[in-house]
């Protein structure tokens, strides 16, 4: 499993980096769970790190606006994300999401076609009355992403594993795989949780709270970096 962790500026990608994180995922929480960063955040954390590891950036908890989606995974691309990483929050339909994903996927890689793009669905959608996960793997070969998801579409502190049992997490996983993708798992995810997800073993595991200390509104610590990594 590949370790990505989710600073929110340049000392804590740093952090994350040397703590030994795999991705180093540019976020900004006060914008959602999947919260879009600045474009000077993304390239200033493209600097600090280099070439050494990938770096990831999340455009936002999209509803239905896939030109409005284009663009900011273009921005983010062109900013220097190899990994352009979309919630679909607010979406609803299978064609919805396709559409989203097929126009997002063409911008990223009309302008880099090694970059990859990252489909995110929410564990906990039936609160948020969004489209079920199940469906995007499919949705998400036919668009040409490169990674499927889920995450928590509300950071309330309750986990994904509050909103999908091991069976189901099994499930999805090994539908991303069966049609060739990558998948993540995220979404309020905690040191306990780290014997099922040794069973699930999705291909990369998304993390903030639990390298902040359990308070994702803290600081990323290298040292709880340290642990996670020597963990997984
Ligand atoms: O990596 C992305 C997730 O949103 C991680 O955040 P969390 O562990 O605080 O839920």
């Amino acid at each position: 499993m590949k370790l990505l962790v989710s600073p929110i500026n340049k000392e804590e990608a740093i952090a994350a980096h040397n703590g030994g994180a795999d991705i180093i995922d540019v976020k900004n929480p006060k914008e959602g769970s999947l919260g879009a960063n600045f474009p000077w955040v993304i390239r200033s954390v493209k600097e600090a790190i280099g070439s050494e590891k990938p770096i990831s950036a999340t455009i936002g908890d999209f509803n239905y606006k896939p030109g409005t989606a284009s663009l900011a995974a273009l921005g983010a691309a062109a900013a220097g994300a190899q990994y352009v990483k979309v919630g679909l929050f607010d979406v609803r339909t299978e064609d919805q999401a396709l559409e989203m994903l097929t126009n997002i996927n063409r911008a990223v890689k009309d302008y880099d076609p090694s970059k990859k793009v990252v489909a995110s669905g929410y564990s906990d959608y039936k609160r948020i009355n969004s489209i079920s996960p199940f469906l995007l793997p499919a949705i998400g070969a036919k668009a040409g992403v490169d990674v499927v998801m889920v995450d928590t579409g509300i950071k309330d502190g309750r986990s994904t594993f509050e909103f999908m049992s091991e069976e189901e997490l099994m499930r999805f996983t090994g539908s991303i795989r069966d049609v060739g993708l990558e998948s993540a798992l995220a979404g309020t995810l905690k040191f306990e949780d780290l014997p099922v997800l040794r069973r699930i073993r999705p291909d990369i595991i998304g993390i903030r709270g639990m390298v902040c200390g359990g308070d994702r509104t803290a600081c990323i610590q290298q040292e709880l970096v340290e642990k996670l990594k020597n963990m997984i």
